[in-house]
């Protein structure tokens, strides 16, 4: 698989000090530097002549930006580095001064091509000191570039929390492995591109992980000359009502853009009219299914003990929107729950604004809670499985905040889910097929969830196609 890993610091520690122990003094670093100066180079097209100002602060983060620096200035760059400690880094700061670097101040930063932040790294606590918020401030006014080394200094490196003031870069180049910041939000967002410099760490399995094309090509459940419409799995709906009979259809729609070989709707006649005028091959009415999906727009017609019965198993379900409020406690049946923040604050029983500022922390403890995957939809999707794996959907479109794709992602992922994905593996298969339809039905435009739906067959097309 080559999906995207993210390590806690504490995991990176561990494997810089292996392989510090083998090499010799420096070469991690000057690993770390090569790779930083190149993107650098690449980000603002020239170096000969570009004007680079360094912000350094007092550890290796700031070593790893003077030694780029000193790369830089040796091929016509002209360097200056603003110290934020008295103690930066003593031979990365002489190496810069011998290739012709100076030290410079604030009044750099304005005429400056690049600004390069070097503040803290996988060291730093979250925040900026005054003096460091000022210069990072300024050259945001300034729009002057912004490369964040390792991490974009002030955010949570191991959660992706922003509590504190943080730097905005427009690229991140960090080293070895991903960090979570890079992957979950609100920190996620402030890292621009990320680009992954290797320097040789040998790593243990990975905390979070995103799904590539390459990932969801090797879970896709594609038909062969052996299957029926009923070993590829049928799913039973359970969405809809007089209230909300949309919900029954574009969640039917996402279904029927997965996998699934046969859609039961089991709901009020009026609602399975409306979803038969739209999808003619919908049967309705109870029946033998492999998986359910269940909630979406069900309103006050939630009829929370048939809910719970699905709650109880056997078979695997996917529960979304009204249906999370049936759940109070651990869920037999293998689970996948769709909530967003507000649903999850609910579920909870916090504000809601905490579980924006800490979903990955909410994701997971909700998914211990209640024994289930837990899938927190945002602009950043988090998927928490109960035994603490974790990865995150980053690929998404803001035009997906439209009213009804998490009923196409509903749907979907029951459709995933009645083909034999666990429920871990059909949240990241979704929710990466969601947002790679919305690029494809958006394309910088306007999205409906209906057309979100309908191009669900040319995503997965794309994507299954190396
Ligand atoms: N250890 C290694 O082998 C390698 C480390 N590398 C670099 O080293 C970095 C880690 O270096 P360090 O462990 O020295 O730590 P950092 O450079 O991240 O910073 C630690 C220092 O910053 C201070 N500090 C913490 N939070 C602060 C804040 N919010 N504002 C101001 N100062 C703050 C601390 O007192 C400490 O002195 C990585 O992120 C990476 O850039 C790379 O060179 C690759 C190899
Ligand atoms: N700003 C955003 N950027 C990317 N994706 C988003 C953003 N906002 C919402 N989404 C995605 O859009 C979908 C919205 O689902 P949901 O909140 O359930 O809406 P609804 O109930 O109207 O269907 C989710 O898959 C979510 O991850
Ligand atoms: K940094």
């Amino acid at each position: 698989m080559r999906m995207r890993r993210a390590h806690s610091v504490e995991q990176v520690r561990a494997a810089e000090a292996t392989l510090l122990a083998q090499l010799p003094g420096g070469t991690l670093m000057q690993r770390a530097a090569y790779g930083l100066s190149v993107a650098i180079g690449n980000l603002i097209g020239f170096v000969y002549g570009a004007r680079v100002v360094l912000l350094v602060g007092s550890g290796d983060n700031g070593g790893d930006a003077l030694y780029a620096g000193v790369l830089l200035a040796r091929r016509g760059a002209s360097v200056t580095a603003v110290l934020l400690s008295d103690r930066a880094h003593a031979e990365g700061l002489a190496a810069l001064r011998r290739a012709g670097g100076r030290i410079g101040a604030a009044e750099d930063i304005p005429g400056a091509d690049v600004v390069v932040d070097g503040i803290v790294g996988i060291g730093g606590r979250p925040g900026l000191k005054p003096e460091a918020l000022a210069l990072v401030q300024l050259a945001a006014r300034h729009g002057v570039p912004m490369v964040a080394v390792d991490v974009p200094s002030g955010v949570d490196v191991d959660t992706g929390e922003t509590p504190e003031p943080h730097v905005r870069a427009d690229l991140t180049v960090t080293f070895g492995t991903h960090k979570v910041c890079h992957l979950v939000d609100p920190a996620a967002a402030a890292c621009g591109t990320v680009h992954l410099v290797d320097i040789g760490l040998d790593l243990p399995p990975a905390t979070a992980e995103a799904f590539q094309a390459e990932d969801v090509r090797s879970l896709y459940p594609v038909p062969d000359g052996e299957s029926d419409k009923y070993s590829r799995g049928v799913l039973g709906l359970m969405a809809g009502s007089a209230q909300y009979p949309g919900a029954a259809v574009i969640a039917t729609s996402g279904a029927l853009g997965g996998p699934v070989g046969m859609i039961r709707y089991v709901g009020p006649d009026s609602v399975a009219a409306e979803i038969r005028a739209v999808h003619p091959e919908m049967v309705h009415g109870e029946g033998r299914v492999q998986a359910w999906a269940v909630g979406s727009g069900l309103g006050q017609a939630l009829d929370k003990q048939a809910v719970a019965r699905l709650l109880a198993g056997p078979e695997p379900v996917v529960v979304d929107a009204d249906g999370l409020t049936a759940i109070d406690g651990p869920v037999a049946a293998p689970a996948l729950l769709t909530p967003h923040a507000g649903e999850l604050a609910r579920l909870l029983d916090v504000p809601r604004a905490e579980v924006e500022a800490r979903g990955l922390e909410h994701a997971r403890m909700a998914a211990e809670r209640f024994q289930a995957t837990v899938l927190l939809k945002g602009s950043t999707t988090v998927i928490a499985a109960p035994d603490g794996r974790v990865r995150v959907n980053t690929n998404a479109s803001a035009w997906l905040a439209t009213a009804g794709s998490g009923d196409v992602l509903a749907g979907l992922c029951g459709s995933l889910l009645a083909s034999g994905l666990s429920p871990f593996d059909a949240g990241a298969v979704g929710a990466y097929l969601h947002a790679a339809a919305a690029h494809l039905a958006a394309d910088g435009a306007p999205l409906t969830a209906m057309t979100l739906a309908t191009h669900l067959p040319a995503a997965t097309r794309h994507t299954l196609t190396p």
